[in-house]
C-alpha cells in the first residue's frame, strides 16, 4: 500500500511479532504512521500494548518482523528515532525525589520554559514540592508537562497519559495532543479509555491474537 508524499511514513510496523518471556503476545501486525497522525492502540489488558510500545523505542527487541523509522530498518533507524522521539511510559519517568521544575530541567528544559509547561498543565505554585509528596495525577501532570515544552519532539509515544487524569486534564492534553498533530507531529499511544483527537486511527491487538493467526487480520493499516 502506497503512502502520499504530502504524508510521507514516519514509523512503519511490518508483520510484528512480540514475545514475553517466550510466550508470543501478538502477531502479524502492520501499520504506518504518518506526518501529522495519530494512532491509538488498543486491547484488553495483557494484550501487549506497553509490550508494543517498549518494542518500538528499542527498550526489547524480543520481536520479529520489521520496524522502520522514516524508511530505514531497526536497529539502524532506533538511533535516529530516538532523537525525534518523546516517550512518557507507564511511571512517567517522575524522580519523586526531585520537586516539577527539577524534573523538567533534568529532561534540558531551561527553567522559564519548564515553568511556563509546568503552569499549562495546572501545576503552578507545586513547582518546588518534592514530587513524592504530590498526589498520582499530579505526578502524571508532571510527566505529561513535558508535552508542553517548545520544540517538543516529533513523535510522541504515551502509554496510558489519561491514566489518572481529572476531566480538565484529559481536555487539556487532548487540545496539546491536537496542536501537535497540527503542526505535523505524530503520535502513537495506548488508552483504555476514548480521545476526543480528530481524525484518530486505530490498531487493534485484539486483530492479531496469535491464536486467530489463521483469520484475516485486516491487512496494513496507513494512517496520514
Ligand atoms: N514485567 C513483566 N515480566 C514478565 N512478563 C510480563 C511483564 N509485564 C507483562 N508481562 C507479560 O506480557 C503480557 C503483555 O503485557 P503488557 O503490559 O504489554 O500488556 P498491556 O496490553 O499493556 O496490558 P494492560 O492493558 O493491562 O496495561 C502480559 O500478559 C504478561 O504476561
Amino acid at each position: 500500500m502506497s503512502v502520499t508524499n504530502k504524508s510521507p511514513a514516519v514509523l512503519q510496523v511490518r508483520d510484528l511479532a512480540c514475545e514475553r518471556d517466550g510466550r508470543r503476545l501478538f502477531e502479524g501486525l502492520d501499520f504506518t504512521l504518518g506526518a501529522g497522525a495519530a494512532i491509538q492502540v488498543k486491547g484488553g489488558n495483557g494484550a501487549g500494548k506497553t509490550t508494543l510500545l517498549r518494542t518500538l523505542i528499542g527498550s526489547t527487541s524480543d520481536y520479529s518482523g520489521e520496524i522502520l523509522w522514516r524508511g530505514q530498518v531497526f536497529p539502524q533507524g532506533l538511533r535516529a528515532m530516538r532523537e525525534a522521539l518523546l516517550y512518557i511510559g507507564h511511571r512517567g519517568g517522575v524522580r519523586g525525589g526531585l520537586t516539577p521544575l527539577e524534573n523538567l530541567t533534568w529532561y534540558g528544559a531551561t527553567k522559564t520554559s519548564a515553568l511556563e509547561a509546568l503552569e499549562r498543565v495546572d501545576l503552578f505554585g507545586f513547582e518546588d514540592s518534592l514530587c513524592n509528596s504530590l498526589s498520582a495525577g499530579q505526578n502524571r501532570r508532571v510527566a505529561l508537562a513535558r508535552m508542553f515544552l517548545p520544540q517538543a519532539p516529533c513523535l510522541w509515544i504515551l502509554d496510558e497519559p489519561l491514566t489518572a487524569l481529572d476531566v480538565a486534564g484529559v481536555a487539556a492534553l487532548e487540545k496539546q495532543m491536537t496542536t501537535h498533530l497540527g503542526g505535523g507531529g505524530s503520535l502513537l499511544l495506548t488508552s483504555h479509555q476514548p480521545l476526543n483527537i480528530m481524525g484518530l486511527n486505530f490498531v487493534d491487538l485484539s486483530d492479531c491474537l496469535v491464536e486467530e493467526s489463521f483469520s484475516d487480520t485486516g491487512g496494513e493499516h496507513v494512517f496520514n
